[in-house]
C-alpha cells in the first residue's frame, strides 16, 4: 500500500495538518497517510512540549472519524532525538510490502540539509512537499519531489498554544473533538 508519512511534533494536531494529509489522499499520492508523532524533534526545543503520550491521544482523536488516517507511535520506542532517517529506514524494514513516502512543509524542507542522513531521506523516498507562508519552495530539482498545489492554512501550533495561554477562543482552528479534550485536560495554559 501507498503510505504517505505525515511526522510532526504535532503540539497540537490543527487543521492545517489534516487539510494537507486529506488534499494528499484526495489527489491519489497515497491511499493512507500515517501521523508518526515525534516525542522529540532534534531541532526544537523540548519546554512547552506536551508529554508524547498525550499528544498522541489528540491526533488520534483529530483522525478517528477518517479511516484513511492512522496514528503512529513507531518513534516512542526509538532513540531519541526522533531522527527522520532512522524511522523511515525502520519503518520500510518492518513493512516491506509498503511503499513510504514522506509529506513535509517548505519550512521543514529548507532545514533538511541540517538533518541526519538526509541524503538517504532524498535518495530513496518520495517526498510531497507543500508551501508554508514565508517559506516558498518553487522548483523541484529532486526528481524524487512533488510540490504540491494544495490549500494552505496560516495557522501554526505555536499560535494556537499562544491564544490557549491568552485565554482566547481555539475554535475552527482545530477539530471540535480535540479542543474538548484540550480543554477538558487543562492542556497550554502556562
Ligand atoms: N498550517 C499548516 N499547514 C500545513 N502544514 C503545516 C501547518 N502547520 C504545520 N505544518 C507542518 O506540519 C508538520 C508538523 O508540524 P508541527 O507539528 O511542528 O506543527 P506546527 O504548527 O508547525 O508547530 P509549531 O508551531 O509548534 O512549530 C511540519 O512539517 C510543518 O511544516
Ligand atoms: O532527522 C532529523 O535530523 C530531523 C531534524 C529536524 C526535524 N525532524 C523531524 O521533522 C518532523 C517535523 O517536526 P516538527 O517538530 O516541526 O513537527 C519531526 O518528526 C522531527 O523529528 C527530523
Amino acid at each position: 500500500m501507498k503510505i504517505g508519512l505525515f511526522f510532526g511534533s504535532f503540539n497540537p494536531i490543527h487543521h492545517g495538518h489534516l487539510i494537507i494529509a486529506s488534499h494528499i489522499l484526495n489527489q491519489g499520492f497515497a491511499e493512507k497517510i500515517w501521523f508518526v508523532v515525534s516525542p522529540h524533534n532534534p531541532l526544537k526545543e523540548s519546554a512547552s512540549l506536551l508529554n508524547e503520550n498525550q499528544r498522541l491521544h489528540l491526533v488520534r482523536v483529530a483522525t478517528e472519524a477518517d479511516i484513511r488516517m492512522a496514528v503512529s507511535d513507531i518513534e516512542f520506542s526509538l532513540p531519541r532525538p526522533s531522527y527522520t532517517s532512522v524511522t523511515l529506514a525502520h519503518l520500510s524494514e518492518k513493512y516491506p510490502q509498503h511503499e513510504f513516502s514522506l509529506i513535509l512543509g517548505g519550512d521543514s524542507f529548507q532545514n533538511i540539509e541540517k538533518w541526519k542522513n538526509y541524503k538517504y531521506i532524498l535518495n530513496n523516498y518520495n517526498i510531497y512537499l507543500y508551501n508554508r507562508p514565508g517559506f516558498i519552495v518553487d522548483r523541484a530539482e529532486n526528481t524524487r519531489l512533488t510540490v504540491l498545489d494544495a490549500p494552505l492554512l496560516e495557522l501554526s501550533a505555536t499560535m494556537i498554544r499562544d491564544l490557549i495561554k491568552q485565554k482566547k477562543s481555539i475554535h475552527y482552528l482545530l477539530p471540535e473533538n480535540v479542543i474538548e479534550e484540550i480543554e477538558k485536560s487543562g492542556y497550554y495554559r502556562k
